[in-house]
């Protein structure tokens, strides 16, 4: 049962490693998926309701459910830092996408606010139109990488010309465009799926102005206040505190629709503001009144066979929590890669739970592996690539040549704990073995990442 009206379908599944997979997400009429699968009944509607103790969902379209198991798969919405202010947009689906292709046509200046995947890869992608980057934290990327990886790529941020972004072939993503709604174009309330990889490869992500690229970064800083251009100027009038422009306001000859006050005092006009701030699980409002063991990040929590505190409802993907005791080197990260991985690990298990057979854990949860492109490097994330959790009591071994390779490997007890591998490393499968078996390494000392001696030979 889905709310939307085309289903995403993996395509060009590469399995790069043990744990690391490569695909491509595809958005296909939900015919050609009954077609290929004659016992899969596809029901375009939204569910309106659970109602768990009678094992029944309810659908928009006035319909009623009965369920012997049932998985919830309902994804998660944008977190967005000012939830119903319309200059403030997320990102989330094709719907939502098109929007800010849209307003970015017409716009001069946004301000992106945000440290995580959509924002690293939109201030990239952007063209012809100024972008302010507000980031909590003193360097970019803090959710996949750390402030040593985030050097390495930013030159090619700020180069003025970049490389021509290898074209794509494939119209991955197909809904017609969305309605005019306040003074930028929103988007509809329905949820759709959640872009995947390469989502904006589809998109023209290009402003008014003639110029490749003008990102600004504003680090270590939040979104204090929003002012909508009218509440600007009276301010301005009225106060004798706020800031009148010498200062803190950059000296602008135009006025804008919007500005965004920083917590470190500056003031940003722009056309609208990027929200990339996170998601947060969908359970609201057709989980309502359903007695569900919620975690602390809003997800529904789901145990090591994906079951949640309710019988015979399962979750997977970006609505659950996973409640698990994980394995040392894996953790949850709202990703497709782990979205694909769970769903085929719930059908799995509620299958077995149906013959009454048992069922092991699957391998993929042994090892938090992902693999994505930022700034057009390959970007390959295993384990604790970031020591997440590993306490001070951890050691960093790097390697870094400029604009080529950026190598790092934490270690802990002379351990593989986790691994960044930026650009044509090679380096995956070996270092995946070596986080997965928990070798002791402590003899190789600083060899271990020695371009002159080929590892993979080594551990081979
Ligand atoms: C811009 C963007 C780029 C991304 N890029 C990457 C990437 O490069 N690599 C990566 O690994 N991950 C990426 N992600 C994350 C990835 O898209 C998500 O983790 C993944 O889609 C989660 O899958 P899901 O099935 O849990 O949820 P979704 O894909 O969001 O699917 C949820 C589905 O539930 C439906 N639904 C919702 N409510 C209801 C209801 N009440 N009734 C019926 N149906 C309902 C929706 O219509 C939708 O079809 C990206 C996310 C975004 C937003
Ligand atoms: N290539 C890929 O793999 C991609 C993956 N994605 C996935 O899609 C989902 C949505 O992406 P995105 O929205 O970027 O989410 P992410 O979780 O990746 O990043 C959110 C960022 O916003 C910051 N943040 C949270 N609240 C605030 C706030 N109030 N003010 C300022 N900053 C804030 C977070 O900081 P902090 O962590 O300190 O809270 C973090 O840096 C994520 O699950 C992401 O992993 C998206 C695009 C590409």
């Amino acid at each position: 049962m889905t709310a939307s009206p085309v289903i995403k379908a993996v395509t060009n599944f590469k399995q790069v490693s043990k744990t690391l997979e490569e695909f491509d997400v595809e958005e296909q009429p939900s015919s050609l998926l009954e077609k290929r699968y004659p016992n899969i009944r596809v029901i375009q509607s939204a569910v309106k309701q659970l109602k768990s103790d009678e094992h029944k969902i309810y659908t928009e379209d006035g319909k009623e459910y009965i369920y012997e198991k049932l998985c919830l798969c309902a994804g998660a919405k944008p977190k967005l830092i000012a939830e119903g202010n319309p200059y403030v947009l997320g990102i989330r689906d094709t719907d939502s996408a098109q929007a800010f292709q849209k307003n970015l046509a017409q716009a001069e200046r946004i301000v992106v606010v945000g440290n995580g995947g959509i924002a690293l890869e939109l201030v990239y992608e952007i063209q012809g139109c100024e972008v302010i980057w507000a980031i909590k934290d003193k360097a970019i990327g803090n959710t996949f990488f750390d402030a040593g990886a985030a050097e390495f790529l930013l030159p090619k941020l700020t180069a003025e010309s970049r490389e021509t972004p290898i074209e794509c072939k494939r119209t991955k993503y197909t809904l017609e465009g969305s309605e005019e709604k306040g003074r930028v174009t929103g988007t509809s309330d329905k949820l759709g799926s959640a872009l995947g990889p390469d989502w904006h490869e589809g998109l023209h992500l290009k402003g008014t102005k003639e110029f490749s690229h003008k990102v600004h970064i504003e680090t270590q800083c939040e979104v204090k206040k929003i002012y909508l251009q009218q509440e600007f100027i009276q301010l301005q009038r009225t106060s004798l505190t706020f800031p009148k422009g010498e200062k803190n306001v950059e000296a602008d000859e135009v006025l804008w629709p919007v500005y965004v006050e920083l917590t470190n005092g500056k003031i940003y006009g722009c056309n609208f503001i990027v929200s990339a701030t996170g998601v947060v699980p969908n359970v609201e409002p057709f989980l309502d009144g359903n007695n569900f063991a919620v975690a602390e990040d809003g997800g529904l929590k789901v145990d090591e066979h994906m079951h949640t505190s309710l019988p015979d409802v399962y979750a997977a993907g970006d609505i659950c929590t996973a409640a698990w005791e994980p394995s040392p080197v894996w953790h949850q990260m709202r990703l497709w890669t782990q979205a694909r991985q769970m769903g085929w690990y719930a059908a799995k298990c509620m299958a077995a739970d149906a013959l009454g057979e048992s069922i092991d854990m699957d391998f993929s949860f042994e090892l938090f592996a992902h693999i994505t492109k930022f700034f057009n490097y390959k970007v390959v994330v295993l384990g604790k690539y970031n020591a997440q959790g590993l306490g001070s009591d951890h050691e960093l071994m790097l390697r870094c040549t400029k604009g080529h390779e950026y190598v790092k490997a934490v270690m802990q007890n002379g351990r593989m704990m986790g691994a960044v591998l930026i650009g044509e490393t090679d380096l995956e499968e070996t270092f995946e073995n070596l986080i997965l078996n928990q070798m002791d390494l402590s003899m190789y000392g600083e060899d271990l990442l020695n371009p002159d001696i080929d590892i993979e030979d080594y551990f081979d």
